[in-house]
């Protein structure tokens, strides 16, 4: 073994992963993987029989047999080495997200698999995550068992000051000039001090000296003991001194300060005696040292109060100081704010670099927030991808503004990681005591809200709650509910939209939009109900459902000899199901509809989310037969730098340039470079939303391939689409 493969051996050791070097064999067609250094031990304990070895090679087959979930997982990793999605050296990697297995010993361990490309290198590696998951799980159980044990010693402690508070007053009923007392008191591990009600000292044991650090026991230090206790207090207590004097029984911990002026936590309990006509003699006071619990507290409090990742306080401390705060502003008729902070697209940052990285660019979030606020004002790392600041003394809406701008900015700078340079950003949701809420659960709830809000308007952005936001939150509930029953009692329908050619094609070309006939609301619009049934899941069946419909029109089409196109607009949440290549070849062969005559329609947006996973899923279905279409180009992230590498046939240029043309002069710019480019590509370009001849005219004359547009036909129902289609003459210009 040389240099290099011992250190790439103790690297591999060091960071507790499986790497595999995958080669095709030509002549099985099927995957080798070779291990890579030593497998650690996790990985061989999923083994049967010990095969591996530094030298031994292993085929697919026995691979996916011993990690059944990377039979899900080799296909579209295979697809990444084998085409080459990787660009001028750089690398590309895949990520699988974590799945757990059972070992051979019953043990469950958390895996995530990467595939990478390497220069020209194939290479799998299985990261073995349980290590990490259980070291968190250790330290909350530890945790919990020192506050269990804590707890109890503090119970105990308290019984014990009662019994020898009860002890005493007894005692000094039945001898009240003290007499006999020394011996109750002298070896008692609890510290003593009988006082008269000015606070001279009458009594006291060694246990009082020794915590006290007493080194002058005479008179005047001693006689100043309570009153120093109760100055002590005082700031925790406020009442402790109306309690005493007027002989009321109190117990409390606070911090205290010994001769030696070293702070110490004691537990004090100062009950008075009276006698028989209840006139006050003497005060009773027991004090313990409880120092060590309360270290001991404060180190469950780091671990239980704190995040793990970013060292933040976490949700559960944030609803403890939220809670505190709002019952402070409700006493001294103040106010606060809380700002909810979500990022924008975490998730891809996780499925695609890792969760390290996922963790790392958490941290460096964690601390520019920080750094954006002042020291009266509190930053709690919720989980996830979610943060949220209260901020004790701003209410003004400029102020807010002015402090959210700030958060936003932050966040958004460069942050690199590996290799890859990010810029994330984030919705950010505001909402003020008491203006917005009352309680800490309604105003979270409501910067909840406005975070949403913020979400749902195109991220990367603030608002703050109002009122309106309620009221549409409910009126989405019940649309959710609705759309449940609408595909079963078949409230839907689809129109088409005819698309015209300006130039020669020999396709007749229908865009299928979805509508949908609400029982009691009337015509709900795509744009408000698509999002929700995304959200709530039941996109793939209405996905499915319009699919189907658009292919059997577009079949009827075909068979009265029309050659069309129909393009059925494909969801975010469609593309990245798994099975979505299977379900659109079987509508295909159930309608028999030869591919050609289906486009599926994807948003920009689709595809910067999880670009590795869309492009691949792209190509399948272009191997299918079925062109692809890139819709809203140039509103989202427009980014003309990744068009070379996207497996698309036609770009439908966003409707809002098209809206300012021919007039507007950057829309004019655009609009050509958009068309030129495209044509450089080999990829034809629509104009959506045309709806005057003068945006036509400024089209036919750039080259623009397609217009669609209420110029030319508003969208119309399956019942007249053919004869509409029938009037189009697939090679005129109209
Ligand atoms: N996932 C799915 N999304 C769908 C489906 N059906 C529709 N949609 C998406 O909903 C959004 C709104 O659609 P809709 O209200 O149907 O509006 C379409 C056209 O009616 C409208 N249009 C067409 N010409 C013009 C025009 O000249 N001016 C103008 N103001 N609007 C016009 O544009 C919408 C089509 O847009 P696009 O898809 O971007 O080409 C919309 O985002 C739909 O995509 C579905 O089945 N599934």
């Amino acid at each position: 073994m040389n240099d290099t493969q011992k250190i790439l051996q103790a690297l591999l050791a060091d960071l507790d992963i499986a790497v595999f070097l995958c080669e095709s064999r030509t002549d099985t067609q099927v995957l080798v993987f070779q291990p890579i250094g030593m497998l650690p031990d996790w990985c061989t304990w999923f083994l049967p029989v010990p095969v591996f070895t530094t030298e031994s090679e292993l085929s697919l087959p026995e691979l996916t047999e011993v990690f059944p979930y990377l039979d899900v997982f080799i296909p579209d990793a295979e697809a990444l080495w084998r085409e080459a999605l990787w660009r001028d050296n750089q690398t590309t990697r895949l990520n699988s997200g974590l799945w757990t297995q059972t070992d051979n010993e019953g043990k469950d361990q958390q895996l995530e698999a990467i595939a990478l490309k390497i220069r020209d290198k194939d290479i799998l590696v299985l990261v073995n995550l349980s290590q990490t998951y259980g070291e968190r799980q250790r330290i909350y159980q530890r945790a919990r068992e020192i506050a269990l044990v804590n707890e109890q010693l503090i119970y105990q402690l308290n019984q014990k000051q009662r019994r020898l508070q009860s002890l005493l007053v007894e005692k000094l009923h039945q001898s009240p000039d003290l007499t006999n007392l020394d011996e109750n008191i002298r070896d008692c591990a609890s510290a003593v001090l009988i006082c008269k009600p000015d606070g001279e000292v009458e009594v006291m044991n060694r246990a009082l000296v020794n915590i006290y650090k007493v080194t002058n026991t005479g008179d005047t230090q001693q006689q100043s003991l309570l009153d120093k206790w109760l100055k002590e207090a005082e700031s925790q207590y406020p009442e402790i001194k109306r309690v005493v004097d007027t002989g009321g029984y109190w117990e409390g911990e606070f911090e205290s300060r010994n001769d030696m002026g070293e702070t110490i936590w004691i537990r004090l309990a100062i009950g008075p005696v009276l006698d028989d006509r209840g006139a006050l003699m003497h005060y009773i006071c027991i004090a313990n040292d409880i120092s060590s619990f309360k270290k001991s507290g404060d180190e469950i409090k780091k671990l239980t109060d704190y995040d793990f990742t970013t060292q933040l306080p976490n949700r559960r401390h944030f609803w403890r100081k939220l809670t505190k705060l709002i019952d402070h502003c409700m006493h001294a008729k103040s106010h606060l704010s809380i700002i909810y902070i979500d990022l924008d697209h975490f998730k891809r940052i996780n499925d695609t670099l890792g969760h390290h990285a996922g963790d790392y660019l958490l941290n460096t979030i964690a601390t520019r927030l920080a750094r954006c606020i002042k020291q009266e004002d509190f930053i709690a790392h919720l989980g996830g991808d979610e943060f949220a600041i209260i901020l004790p003394k701003v209410r003004l809406s400029a102020d807010l503004n002015k402090i959210a701008t700030r958060l936003l900015n932050a966040i958004n700078q460069e942050t690199r990681i590996e290799e890859v340079s990010l810029n994330i950003n984030a919705s950010v949701g505001i909402a003020s005591y008491p203006k917005d809420g009352l309680d800490a659960t309604t105003l979270m709830k409501r910067a909840d809200l406005a975070m949403f809000q913020a979400k749902e308007l195109g991220r990367a952005r603030f608002q703050a709650f109002h009122e309106n936001m309620e009221y549409d939150f409910s009126k989405k509930v019940q649309l959710e509910n609705d759309l449940h029953k609408a595909l079963n009692e078949n409230q839907f329908d689809l129109h088409y939209q005819p698309q015209v050619c300006t130039g020669k094609d020999h396709y007749l070309r229908m865009e299928a939009l979805i509508r949908w006939e609400h029982p009691t609301e009337g015509k709900v619009s795509p744009a408000a109900f698509i999002p929700i049934a995304e959200d709530s899941g039941l996109i793939q069946e209405i996905g499915h459902w319009v699919l189907k419909t658009a292919c059997a029109t577009a079949k009827q089409m075909v068979r009265r000899g029309l050659n069309v196109v129909v393009a059925v607009n494909v969801s975010a949440h469609q593309i990245k199901h798994p099975d979505f290549q299977n379900l659109v070849e079987t509508v295909l062969k159930d309608n028999q509809l030869p591919a050609q005559h289906l486009e599926l329609e994807i948003t920009e947006s689709i595809l910067m989310q999880e670009l590795d996973m869309a492009v691949i899923m792209l190509k399948k279905l272009r191997r299918l037969g079925v062109s692809i279409s890139l819709d809203d180009f140039g509103s989202g992230y427009s980014s003309l730098n990744y068009l070379k590498q996207l497996p698309v046939d036609i770009l439908k240029l966003d409707r809002s340039f098209i809206h300012e043309l021919p007039f507007n002069e950057e829309s004019q710019k655009i609009t050509t470079s958009i068309i030129s480019l495209a044509h450089g590509l080999g990829i034809k370009v629509i104009a959506e939303g045309v709806e005057n001849q003068d945006q036509a005219d400024f089209l036919i004359e750039n080259n623009c391939d397609y217009m669609q547009g209420y110029l030319f036909y508003y969208p119309v129902t399956s019942d007249h689409i053919i004869s509409v289609i029938e009037t189009l003459s697939p090679s005129q210009p109209p």
